[in-house]
């Protein structure tokens, strides 16, 4: 979809931005920018929409060569971004977000809808922001205008510089999840600049991490944090890459074990005895169907007065996951719910726990994985310690 050739741009004071820089973006892909401040990250993406032109080399999209392209209609296919967001101060915040779809025919009450779709969704309140202006709003809420402004106009291809910078991180984490959820439902296209080798990691298909003016490397954020290309990009992404790939490291059926589990309908002093012979404390409840129920410690099914079922003594239980999470979330619920473990789901149906020993485990597997090239599943390992 993107497509860059060899292209180098030399401004006319003698800097060189960008140097001989090819890569390929696919459609629907999310690639991030990451690098120091100065390395050629904003100049690349700009010369996507021509508002800086390559000195030499070709920048295509969709096949064809930016330079040959009518820079007002280039631009109506290519939303953009930018951390000042460059709202109109005159327009209210509804009108802004509605723009480019009132600029491409939309009817008037369409546009406002779909207006006032998006800026619920990125988490400003129509019926409080809709009619403000940008100077009465703060920087983070103008940089949630310009997210929604950009996808309002559902372009095929997105440019985005530090689209979240201004943003609490508690907000940017979720405007993060809606924007890739809404980026991924409509196909779109984005590169991405950030300085936050986080958000490079997390939101990225494939990031390319820059020295001054090249790509040092190019490839998924997997494969950047386990195999850093060099000891420039392995320092850029710091020597906590192994806790970064708590992001991006999926949780599979393979990692989680098997609970001592009770039936709901088994008799609770039958279960006690089981439980107690197997040394277990504590057991998963599941229904006859293999559904997660709940759980129930040794004690309340020791004590339980005869012909209770384990049913009526099962908590509920919170700490769950469903499968394919990154192994970071499954984490966060384990220390939320202070829990020694997490039930892992696939749908309504129960696969087994994740304990902290499996959650190394995973973590290393996936290491190993991407420097051998072999799928995680067929990583050996003769026990957790060796992990
Ligand atoms: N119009 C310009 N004229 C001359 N030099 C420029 C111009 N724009 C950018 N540069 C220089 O080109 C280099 C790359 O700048 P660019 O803005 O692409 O970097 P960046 O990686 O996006 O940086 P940052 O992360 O700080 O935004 C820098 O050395 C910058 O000073």
């Amino acid at each position: 979809m993107i497509r860059f050739e060899e292209v180098s741009k030399r401004y006319p004071d003698g800097t060189v931005a960008v140097d001989g820089l090819s890569f390929e973006v696919e459609r629907g892909e999310l690639v991030t920018l990451v690098g120091p401040s100065g390395c050629g990250k904003t100049t690349t993406m700009m010369m996507v929409n021509r508002l800086t032109e390559p000195t030499s080399g070709r920048v295509l999209v969709d096949g064809e060569d930016v330079m040959a392209l009518d820079p007002v209609r280039l631009r109506r296919r290519i939303g953009y971004v930018i951390q000042q967001v460059g709202l109109f101060p005159h327009r209210t915040v509804l009108d802004n977000t509605a723009t480019v779809p009132a600029l491409t025919g939309w009817r008037r009450s369409r546009a406002r809808d779909r207006a006032k779709e998006l800026l619920e969704l990125v988490g400003l309140d129509p019926a409080e922001f809709a009619d403000r202006y940008p100077a009465q709003l703060s920087g983070g809420e103008r940089q949630r205008v310009g997210v929604a402004r950009a996808l309002a106009a559902d372009p095929p291809v997105l440019l985005m510089d530090e689209p979240f910078g201004a943003v609490d991180p508690v907000v940017r984490e979720r405007l993060q999840n809606e924007f890739t959820a809404i980026q991924r439902s409509l196909g779109t296209t984005v590169l991405l600049v950030t300085h936050d080798i986080e958000e490079a990691v997390r939101l990225g298909d494939r990031m390319a991490v820059y020295g001054r003016g090249r790509i040092e490397q190019y490839d998924s954020p997997a494969a950047v944090l386990g195999r850093p290309a060099d000891g420039y990009v392995a320092e850029f992404v710091g020597a906590d890459r192994g806790l970064k790939r708590l992001s991006v490291t999926a949780v599979e059926p393979g990692d989680v074990e098997e609970p001592p589990v009770a039936r709901s309908d088994e008799e609770a002093r039958r279960a006690a005895a089981r439980l107690r012979e197997r040394g277990a404390r504590w057991a998963v409840v599941l229904d006859p169907g293999g559904h997660l129920h709940g759980w129930v410690g040794l004690e309340e099914l020791g004590s339980a007065p005869e012909g209770r079922t384990v049913r009526e003594l099962a908590r509920r239980m919170g700490a769950w996951v469903p499968v394919g999470v990154p192994l970071k979330q499954a984490f966060g619920v384990m220390l939320q719910h202070d829990a020694g473990w997490v039930a892992v789901l696939d749908g309504d149906r129960f696969l087994g726990v994740l304990t902290p020993a499996k959650l190394h485990e995973a973590l290393r597997r996936s290491v190993e994985s991407d420097a051998k090239g072999v799928p995680r599943g067929e990583v050996a390992f003769d026990s957790v310690t060796d992990a």
